[in-house]
């Protein structure tokens, strides 16, 4: 019996998903993982012979009573998704874990439509890893039933970096872009925001310097003062500030890998792991996190510094998708 995990090749190297998912990867080869290599393309231009010839190519390592763990989605269409779990479903004794990064048809409205089908799909596998406990509740509210789930909690960032202590700043990172968080383009506020992203010309404000996009190991060392702020807001077509509420943001764990403070919104689906474990600023506004920084002390800050340290060694360990894996295979393997 072997172990398997998909993840996807071909997209954008500043590709959120991309980052993620070979992120997950390296963390489950670290477990005895075999790699499923996903390469991006058009799937509307095969014919369904053409579609079945190609998911057997990639498969054929796998036997007909292992282990896979699918990352879903492939960003191949669902089309592709759901042809590649009909395929592996063919495999009568082989066990099929389903770990969700995100959920399209609740990511863009026009996608809304698409939910029966992800929860079919879902309802194919014995196990399926979902991020957040509000997002397990949502999608047993539209089907979800079958799989044991498992929850994932938080992104892993890996990184060998050593720890630095943050020094204490009245400064707020973004490791974000304003198309898709518009509204760090109208910053406001008296705490300055320094935007992990290229200068844009619809930036209204001073207050925000768009620095550039860095590398990771860049992005980290230079994530060595002050908070990290990770925030959403709808916008039409895209409810990214309700998404935001059941998922998780990949963001908010390079500033806990970085050893910063966080800032998040309350409601956000992590707003009380973040508040227990005293990680930064849970707020109902950006005001309100200006106006706590302006007043806050050193000291203060330090004290959840000291926090964040802790966090920061299982996310830069990957101990939180090892978890999800490992729990996944006991899930997979044994009845409790
Ligand atoms: O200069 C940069 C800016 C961003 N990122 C990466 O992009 C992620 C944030 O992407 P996104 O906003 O899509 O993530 P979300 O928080 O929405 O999951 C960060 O965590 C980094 O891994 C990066 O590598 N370099």
């Amino acid at each position: 019996m072997r172990t398997h995990i998909t993840n996807i090749y071909g997209h954008s190297p500043k590709s959120t998903a991309l980052i993620a998912q070979n992120m997950t990867t390296n963390i489950a080869k670290s477990l005895d993982f075999n790699e499923i290599g996903i390469y991006a393309y058009p799937v509307s231009l095969d014919s369904p012979q053409e579609l079945r010839t190609r998911i057997d190519g990639m498969i054929s390592g796998v036997g007909f009573t292992d282990i896979v763990v699918a990352q879903f989605p492939t960003w191949n269409d669902m089309e592709f998704d759901e042809s590649l779990i009909a395929r592996l479903r063919e495999y009568s004794s082989l066990k099929l874990c389903i770990f969700v990064h995100d959920v399209l048809p609740l990511m863009f409205e026009e996608n809304y439509g698409l939910m029966p089908r992800f929860i079919a799909m879902c309802n194919q596998a014995q196990v399926v890893i979902l991020p957040t406990e509000a997002m397990k509740a949502r999608l047993v509210s539209e089907g979800l039933q079958g799989p044991k789930i498992i929850i994932q909690k938080l992104w892993d960032h890996q990184t060998t970096l050593s720890y630095q202590t943050p020094k204490f700043e009245r400064l707020i990172h973004f490791a974000g872009n304003p198309d898709r968080f518009p509204f760090i383009n109208q910053w406001r506020y008296q705490t300055p925001l320094q935007v992990f992203d290229q200068p844009n010309d619809n930036s209204l404000t001073d207050n925000a310097s768009f620095i550039g996009w860095y590398r990771d190991e860049e992005m980290l060392f230079k994530l060595s003062s002050g908070f990290g702020l990770s925030w959403s807001e709808n916008f039409p077509g895209k409810r990214e500030r309700d998404y935001s509420e059941l998922n998780l943001s990949f963001k908010l764990s390079t500033y806990l890998a970085a050893g910063i403070p966080v800032i998040v919104r309350r409601g956000i689906a992590v707003a009380d792991f973040i508040a227990t474990n005293h990680l930064g600023l849970v707020v109902d506004s950006l005001q309100e996190a200006d106006d706590i920084i302006q007043t806050m002390s050193e000291s203060d800050y330090q004290v959840m510094a000291t926090h964040v340290k802790q966090i920061s060694f299982l996310v830069k360990n990957g101990y939180y998708t090892k978890k999800a894996l490992i729990d996944s295979l006991h899930s997979l393997l044994s009845t409790d």
